[in-house]
């Protein structure tokens, strides 16, 4: 089905009506559990989000994308504040390839919904509400696999309005020798994020000293952990660093749903993971981080070493890593 490294995982012990049996249950769980422990990357089938939706989705961003400038920048976000929403070009800010259309919450208070194509902002919301759903189940299965008391994951990360959603469009690399590099590597902010991507690839993990794709399945997505769930489940679970690489004579479409923490959220090594070893990272707000790594895409830090990565909170340096 892929000859990507990464395990696709069928969902649907959790999202068939009525139930999934309990052992389909524990071997899915298991199945994620440890690809989140060794890649931090996996992807997922029958997920829950109707092909219909994704494809819908995926339609909806080429027509909106294609729009000329004038059109997309009535969209821009009125703000600067450390949330936005609408359009952005990224490719005239920053050294992303991309543009970007994004989407807060629909209860966080501040949205931009562009009125073409026509229905896309009841589009927005109907996708937005899938991924929710799908990353919630994804959350719980993580609880489960680190033996965590039922739903307290869940309790933890108990307010959804942070959460966002961006569709992007990569620009097309005309000269085989240009630079590439759509989206630098990085590792996400989130808890969990989940990546819909189209075919033309170009979605990598960095793994053993080497860069490794994933294979666009048709219909299924692609999930990762980010930074935060890799310290409150003190490294067990690994935060996992990609990049997009464009394609020449081909635009990219993807989309990103970010379950995130609230500002105001303590993020540290759980207490009943830290029982029989030691915490490995110090404690932080998810405000404090973010506010760090805002700072970096703004300033560029001159070397990677000077960049702020979650081994910033390490109390000693991780194994494995510099
Ligand atoms: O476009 C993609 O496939 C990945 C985007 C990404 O890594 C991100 O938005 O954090
Ligand atoms: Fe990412």
């Amino acid at each position: 089905m892929s000859d990507s490294v990464f395990p696709v995982v069928d969902l649907s012990p959790f999202t068939a009506g009525g139930g999934g049996d309990e052992d389909a249950k524990k071997k899915v769980i298991r199945t994620i559990g440890d690809a989140c422990a060794k890649h931090g990357i996996f992807q997922i089938i029958n997920h829950g989000v109707p092909t219909e939706v994704i494809d819908r989705h995926l339609e909806n961003m080429r027509t909106f994308f294609a729009y000329p400038d004038e059109e997309k920048s009535k969209w821009k976000p009125k703000t600067d504040d450390l949330f936005y929403a609408g359009y952005v070009d990224m490719s005239k800010i920053s050294q992303f390839k991309k543009e970007e259309l994004t989407m807060n919450h629909p209860d966080c208070g501040y949205n931009i919904y562009p009125d073409n194509p026509p229905r896309l902002r009841e589009d927005l919301l109907e996708i937005f509400s899938y991924f929710s759903r799908t990353a919630v189940i994804i959350e719980g299965i993580l609880n489960d696999y680190l033996g965590l008391p039922p739903g307290f994951l869940k309790e933890y990360n108990n307010v959804r309005k942070q959460d966002i959603m961006a569709s992007f469009r990569y620009i097309a690399a005309t000269d085989p020798d240009e630079e590439k590099i759509g989206v630098i590597a990085h590792q996400d902010a989130s808890l969990i994020t989940l990546l819909l991507q189209d075919d033309i690839g170009g979605l990598e993990f960095y793994e053993d000293g080497k860069w490794k794709p994933v294979t666009p399945i048709k219909g299924a997505l692609t999930v990762n952990i980010g930074d935060p769930m890799q310290v409150v489940s003190n490294g067990k679970l690994k935060s996992a660093e990609h990049r997009v690489v464009r394609t020449v004579g081909r635009d990219r479409y993807s989309c990103a749903f970010a379950l995130l923490l609230g500002i105001e959220k303590w993020v540290e090594p759980l207490p009943q993971l830290i029982i029989n070893e030691a915490p490995k990272y110090r404690r932080f707000t998810f405000g404090e981080y973010t506010l760090k790594r805002l700072k970096d895409l703004k300033d560029s830090p001159s070397t990677p070493e000077a960049a702020h990565t979650i081994n910033s909170y390490a109390l000693r340096p991780i194994e494995g890593e510099a």
